[in-house]
């Protein structure tokens, strides 16, 4: 092991920091072009966005996990350096993620798109990292764009964020462009690591995954003293003790390490077998020379919305369960309980962080551990009072309380900051007042964007407001919110009827206002989506007992197969597999099958006509 003088030495070397920015404004790019010139990666194993590991995140071109990595930078000075790198998404599902990979650094890139100029969440991170104390390093990229305006962009940073932009790395991620003069600043402008290396171990875990040999691997920052394998070790706030089994860096592959020491950033593996022993946020120390203060971890995320996973087979319930678990142990954001339904039988309500959360992780369940599942339509989480004083918070909407027995109903509020072209701001304030928003600020950028600020119900801003936001404005609105409290609204639960049986997994909670229309869309919906059997189906809505809409699925009697004239037994095969496959993701609910798209349609009735 090297002495304390050469660890001191090697501490003044380390920089540690991250890259953020609006989303697709080229974190990734940048990153990967770090790792290039830095030479970590032969050209061979070099891939676009090469620390977007999961399949999930390269077809989608996002980043959903932050990553961290460990590279080494010879600098014109002629010493090496070491970079501690941690990517981040981008997307607002994920902020998140960011705030954690920023506790862990100390120092981050800005990245600018130089056509796009400074947007929601470019302002959304710097706060982010103005919070942690991070020196911020801006760079504004894609200047090999036709539409790009560096020296304007330049003068957006300085005007809209208030940041020094004179020495603003001018970039092209793509053609490697400004590339050799970001690695230099890196090394000026971010400061070495601060902890005292013979201090009591200080680590912070700020992520999590899992390994089947391994057990749970945790990525930390060490902030004060040294940690090796063979120590014993206390996690400060679960109380848990382990024996570390293992230490190493990412580079970008996993390397083992005699030690991690103040100012490192790598993993550490110690046979951890149970997530809640060691989350993220949790400190590390040492048994027998323990630090007296955990570091200060991070708020626990509180989940934006909640839906019903279930198993379309009910035998697979605890499969579910085990998967739910190992996902958990790589997304500390994750959140589950068990639940029933009558429609559905057993499953999980499970907390998510937004819609694209969502998705991520029903796709991952069903690529990376082979579920069929049912999701029920989202909701977020209302607060119902009731006529005994109680307050009961709903995230279901068939657990809303009888009418009767409800004073009234508070739901979450957002306080959304829109920036925007000012010839869009007209489209924006009326889609915002359709959402029930209630207008807070308008402000200038300069002489062509405009921030507006609403506050409005985050059950709105969830669903569809981005997409229609985008669509209202081609593209050019970026958004940003963050929780704003509860108001009290006048909601209603409205509940659906097939075949005169209340399906309670299919219940919602709307507007007043909304109810009618709603009732009548979602019923309009369902009768285009269910499958017709032999007999009749009413589908119904109604709000209590009273029946506000109805649409009615005609009898019929459906053979596919009869179609097909003929001896092609290949050709009747595939089909009667495709009928077989569909199946997999319909549910029966009494006599009635209830197909996927069914549940997720309360969240097409938004404003759209349902096709005739
Ligand atoms: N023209 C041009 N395109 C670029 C440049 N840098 C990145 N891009 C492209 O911009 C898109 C987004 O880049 P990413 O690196 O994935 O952006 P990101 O900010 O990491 O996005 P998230 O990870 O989803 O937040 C990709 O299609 C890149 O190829 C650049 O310098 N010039």
């Amino acid at each position: 092991m090297d002495t304390l003088k050469e660890m001191k030495a090697r501490q003044q070397h380390i920089r540690n920091f991250s890259i953020v920015a609006h989303i697709d404004h080229g974190k990734s790019t940048i990153a990967d072009r770090i790792l290039e010139a830095t030479h970590s990666v032969t050209e061979r194993e070099m891939q676009n966005q090469l620390l977007d590991t999961m399949d999930l995140e390269r077809e989608r071109g996002i980043t959903i996990k932050m990553n961290a990595v460990e590279v080494h930078y010879k600098a014109e000075d002629g010493e090496t350096y070491i970079f501690h790198l941690v990517d981040t998404p981008g997307h607002v599902d994920f902020s998140y993620e960011v705030s954690r990979a920023l506790a862990a650094a100390d120092g981050a890139i800005l990245v600018v798109d130089a056509a796009q100029g400074v947007e929601a969440q470019t302002l959304a991170n710097v706060y982010l990292a103005l919070e942690n104390d991070l020196e911020i390093l801006p760079l504004i990229n894609k200047i090999d764009l036709p539409a790009a305006d560096p020296e304007k962009v330049r003068q957006e940073i300085e005007d809209v964020i208030g940041l020094d932009a004179s020495s603003a790395v001018l970039a092209s991620a793509k053609m490697g462009i400004g590339i050799p003069e970001l690695l230099e600043q890196i090394v000026q402008k971010f400061p070495a690591p601060e902890g005292d290396l013979e201090a009591p171990l200080q680590a912070l875990i700020f992520d999590s995954s899992y390994d089947a040999y391994k057990g749970v691997i945790l990525t930390i920052r060490v902030k004060n003293g040294i940690v090796k394998p063979g120590d014993k070790v206390r996690f400060m706030h679960s109380g848990a003790e382990y024996e570390v089994t293992e230490v190493g860096v990412h580079s970008p592959y996993s390397v083992k390490r005699d030690y991690l020491m103040a100012g490192d950033v790598g993993y550490l593996a110690a046979s951890i077998k149970n997530i809640r022993d060691a989350r993220p946020g949790d400190t590390i120390t040492m048994v027998n020379k323990p630090a007296t203060e955990p570091l200060a971890g991070y708020k626990p995320m509180t989940p934006m919305v909640y839906s019903g996973l279930y198993p379309t087979d009910n035998a697979k319930y605890n499969d579910l369960r085990d998967a739910l678990e190992k996902l958990q142990l790589n997304d500390a954001s994750l959140e589950f309980t068990p639940e029933t339904s009558q429609a559905l039988g057993f499953g999980f309500r499970t907390g998510f962080l937004g819609l694209l959360h969502m998705d991520v992780i029903q796709e991952r369940l069903e690529r990376e551990f082979d579920m069929d599942l049912i999701t029920t339509a989202p909701s977020v989480t209302y607060h119902a009072f009731t006529t005994d004083g109680q307050m009961v918070e709903v995230e279901n909407p068939s657990e809303l309380p009888d009418v009767g027995a409800i004073k009234s109903i508070e739901e979450p509020y957002v306080h959304a900051q829109i920036m925007v072209p000012k010839e869009y701001v007209g489209a924006v304030m009326e889609l915002a007042q359709r959402k029930r928003g209630e207008f807070d600020t308008m402000d200038y950028l300069d002489d062509h964007r405009v921030y507006v600020k609403y506050y409005m119900p985050l059950s709105e801003i969830i669903f569809d407001f981005f997409d229609k936001l985008k669509s209202s404005t081609r593209g050019y609105a970026s958004l940003d919110y963050e929780l704003a409290g509860y108001r009290q609204s006048d909601l209603m639960k409205i509940d659906i009827l097939l075949n005169g049986e209340k399906v309670d997994a299919l219940s919602f909670i709307v507007h007043r206002d909304f109810a009618q229309e709603r009732g009548r869309l979602i019923t309009a919906k369902l009768k285009e989506i269910i499958p017709r059997r032999n007999f009749e189906i009413p589908v119904q809505a109604a709000i209590g007992s009273k029946i506000i809409s109805r649409s009615t699925i005609k009898a019929y009697r459906k053979d596919v197969t009869s179609k097909i004239h003929t001896g092609d037994p290949d050709r009747r095969a595939k089909l009667l597999d495709k009928q077989k496959r569909g199946k997999a993701r319909m549910k029966s609910v009494g006599t009635v099958d209830v197909p996927q798209e069914a549940f997720m349609a309360v969240l097409k009735t938004g404003d759209d006509e349902p096709k005739k």
